[in-house]
């Protein structure tokens, strides 16, 4: 499994020690930064994840700013990109089943190390159930093309 990871300045210590998480699992990360404390603008980080999980070049996206806000909005604008801010595992394991989300995003001014992991380790290890939801999940695909679902 290879994983993109980003974050801003907010999130550095957060990203390293979630990196170090993943890389202990035997997962390839991809850091696409920033590893500086100099001020920082998440949406970069953002782009630059999403791109690379709407491409295929990575597996997944993990997004890391003070809220995980930001930076998954930012996400959120690239095609077929579903990112979703999770603070806790529950969030984080229903992101991944019900919703199929491709990028996890919290905050490194809301949670811990410690809640982090879990977080992680709750989103890698659920899976997509599909059936209805893919109906739910390829209506959001056709707002992202423009398509007024309503007359679906
Ligand atoms: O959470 C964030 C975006 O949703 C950002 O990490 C914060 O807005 C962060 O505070 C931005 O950095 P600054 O030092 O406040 O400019």
């Amino acid at each position: 499994m290879k994983i993109a990871i980003g974050n801003d300045h907010v999130a550095v210590a957060l990203k390293k020690c979630i990196m170090a998480f993943l890389e202990e699992k035997g997962i390839e990360v991809i850091n696409v930064g920033t590893d500086s404390e100099e001020r920082f603008n998440y949406p970069i980080s953002g782009y630059k994840v999403g791109k690379m999980v709407a491409s295929g070049e990575v597996d997944y996206g993990i997004l890391i700013c003070g809220t995980g806000v930001g930076i998954s909005l930012a996400a959120n604008k690239i095609k077929g990109i579903r990112a979703c801010v999770c603070s806790e595992p529950y969030t984080a394991k229903l992101s991944k089943m019900h919703n199929n989300s491709n990028i996890l995003a919290f905050g490194a001014r809301v949670v811990g190390e410690d809640l982090a992991k879990m977080i992680v380790e709750e989103w890698l290890s659920a899976e997509y159930e599909g059936g209805r939801h893919q109906t739910r999940v390829d209506m959001i695909a056709a707002i992202e093309e423009g398509k007024d679902i309503t007359q679906c």
